[in-house]
């Protein structure tokens, strides 16, 4: 029987509801009572890691979460992470540029507490042992099993505040779907390459900064002030800025301080393409980064992971180029 090591973090898949409809923290870790109950499917341990909603997750958890997957893998056929589901995608992407793992690791959660109708949390997380113990989902990097479906951790979003269908892939679709029978795979995973990180380079002074009609530069000049470490721009279309944010721009690039470009449009990849103030060209000779086809928040984990690769990116190219893989 395969062995699989279920990692617990938080999240509305270990809450409950109470009476007046609020969803909680529970003081216990509801999901070990699920044990026996998948026990068919796989033998599976558990390890409480934390107890949190995931905005309550720092860096610093994610940094230990990486660590602790590294050392016990070798005793698991698989491993599934547990989450809340509003940085679930931010987790996943990040373990999947750093763990350079082979055997299947699972990030699930739940849209539903335990104790509510329709709680789709057992199902997942039973959804999630089954991919985690199936060899097939070997070399596939990091997936997120929700709501039947099977995802890539580089391209899965959630998309929905609430329902149980709330994650998608946009820019492909999922890379497979657990049924009845068994799991399939419909779609090849896109090839990933693990970027080795060093841990005390990793850094969360990475502000994202939104731009809109006729936005400017002064958030950009208020996070200079910060002493950031890089910014992470989302633009408009194919990451275009109007020309009021562009002396930010180019102030944070003059003082080295690294631009990722990315697009509020959900599918779609930024480029190069256009030549105007504030246009793809122009932000290309300048130096910014263009993210391809990350959204802004999947950026910011790739440029801190970028930041801190070993070894240490020493010219812009060299971090622009952590961004072509
Ligand atoms: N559905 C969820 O898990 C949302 C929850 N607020 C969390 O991310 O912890």
């Amino acid at each position: 029987m395969k062995r699989v090591l279920i990692i617990t973090t938080g999240g509305t898949i270990a809450m409950g509801r109470d009476s007046s409809g609020t969803v909680r923290v529970l003081d216990e870790n509801v999901l070990i009572r699920q044990q026996s109950a998948l026990a068919s499917v796989a033998h599976v341990d558990f390890f409480t890691f934390s107890n949190l909603p995931s905005v309550h997750l720092t860096l610093d958890h994610v940094i230990r979460l990486r660590r602790l997957i590294l050392d016990k893998a070798k005793d698991y056929d698989g491993i599934v992470v547990t989450h809340g589901t509003d940085t679930l995608e931010e987790t996943a992407f990040f373990l999947d540029l750093t763990l350079p793992l082979a055997r299947p690791v699972i990030l699930t959660g739940a849209m539903r507490s335990s104790n509510e109708p329709g709680s789709d949390g057992f199902l997942n997380l039973l959804h999630s042992v089954q991919v985690a113990a199936d060899p097939e989902s070997a070399d596939k990097g990091v997936l997120v099993v929700m709501n039947g479906e099977i995802h890539g951790a580089r391209f899965v979003q959630k998309m929905h505040t609430s329902h149980v269908e709330a994650f998608a892939s946009p820019q492909f679709g999922p890379y497979g779907w657990v049924e009845r029978t068994g799991i399939r795979f419909l779609v090849e995973a896109v090839k990933r390459e693990c970027i080795p990180v060093r841990p005390e380079a990793l850094t969360n002074r990475i502000p994202i900064i939104k731009a809109g009609f006729d936005t400017d530069d002064s958030l950009i000049f208020c996070a200079l002030d910060r002493s950031v470490r890089g910014l992470v721009v989302e633009g408009l279309g194919m990451g275009h800025l109007p020309p009021a944010m562009m002396p930010g721009i180019v102030r944070a690039l003059e003082e080295g301080i690294p631009v990722v470009i990315t697009s509020r449009s959900p599918k779609g990849a930024v480029e190069p393409v256009y030549d105007f103030e504030g246009g793809g060209r122009d932000l290309d000779r300048r130096g910014a980064i263009f993210a391809r086809g990350l959204p802004a928040h999947k950026a910011r984990i790739q440029l801190m992971v970028a930041l801190a690769a070993d070894p240490r990116p020493k010219t812009p190219e060299e971090l622009r180029e952590l961004f072509s893989r």
